[in-house]
């Protein structure tokens, strides 16, 4: 720095971000390479700037069409979280009717269905929109409410309560269902039952139920429970006053203990 044509103001890059390693020595200002490496820098920086800042415009607007419900401001919907699944949020603008801005940073947007909103519906047909995040709100809300079961059409679906509800598959409950029109009453499989059994007499063939989940999701539970009422509404006494319903039924553990194992998910799974 002792050298005459050295002399003048220096600046040290380190103030500079988006610098490396090797910007760490002194440069002089005004010293032509200095300058165009500095308004390089500040290009750059400003380019990302800019380029960051329109990544995250366009992740706060989604890419809903106007066409597939009414966008507007106030609409309620909700946003996939990568954390969450599903957030509840509202549109707060609309741009050129085709995007809806929502506070929330997002990966997609689909209407918040506002029927569902208190202690949700028991057919899902009933939902104005059927989508994923819907399906799950009204069933997490009716689950909340100690109502396991909700229909879809003819379809029933069930979410383990994993705790004993025995006022649901007590006897009084088992006669409610006896003949009944399906849907008339709140979901429940012994409605499903009943409405097979009928089908079977009535057509005189026979009927399939197929009871469908993951582990421990309570198929096997939900075929006692169905087979309960099949041998209760079908049973007859036995000559060694032993009901169908009871012989059926003893002959579960037998059944189980072929095949049963113990899983991650489920103490009793086959
Ligand atoms: N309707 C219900 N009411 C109360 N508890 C239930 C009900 N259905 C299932 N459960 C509970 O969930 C546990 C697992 O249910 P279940 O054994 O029927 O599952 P699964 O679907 O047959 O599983 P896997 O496919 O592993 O055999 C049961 O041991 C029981 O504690």
């Amino acid at each position: 720095m002792g050298n005459a044509s050295d002399a003048g103001p220096w600046l040290l890059l380190d103030d500079l971000p988006f610098q490396s390693g090797y910007a760490k020595r002194p440069r002089k200002i005004g010293d032509s390479a200095s300058v165009r490496s500095k308004v390089g820098f500040l290009r750059f920086n400003l380019l990302s700037v800019l380029v960051i800042n329109q990544l995250c415009w366009l992740k706060r607007r989604t890419y809903l069409r106007s066409s597939e419900y009414e966008l507007r401001r106030g609409a309620k919907v909700w946003a996939e979280d990568k954390d969450l699944a599903w957030v509840e949020a509202e549109v707060v603008d609309v741009r050129d009717k085709l995007f809806a801005v929502v506070p929330v940073l997002l990966e997609k947007l689909l209407p918040r269905d506002p029927d569902a909103e208190h202690g949700g519906v028991d057919d899902m047909t009933k939902l104005t929109y059927l989508n994923e995040p819907g399906v799950l709100y009204n069933l997490a809300k009716r689950y909340a409410l100690n109502e396991i079961y909700t229909y879809t059409g003819s379809i029933l679906i069930a979410v383990n309560p994993f705790t004993k509800i025995p006022h649901l598959y007590n006897v009084h409950m088992m006669e409610q269902y006896k003949g009944i029109r399906f849907g008339e009453l709140s979901p429940h499989v012994f409605a499903v039952a009943d409405a097979s059994y009928r089908a079977m007499m009535s057509e005189g063939r026979s009927q399939s139920i197929l009871v469908s989940g993951e582990s421990g999701a309570g198929k096997t539970e939900t075929t006692k429970l169905i087979m309960q009422y099949l041998t209760h509404v079908g049973g007859r006494a036995a000559f060694d006053n032993r009901t169908v319903e009871q012989q059926v039924l003893e002959s579960n553990p037998l059944l189980e203990a072929f095949g049963n194992a113990r899983t991650v998910r489920n103490d009793n799974s086959r």
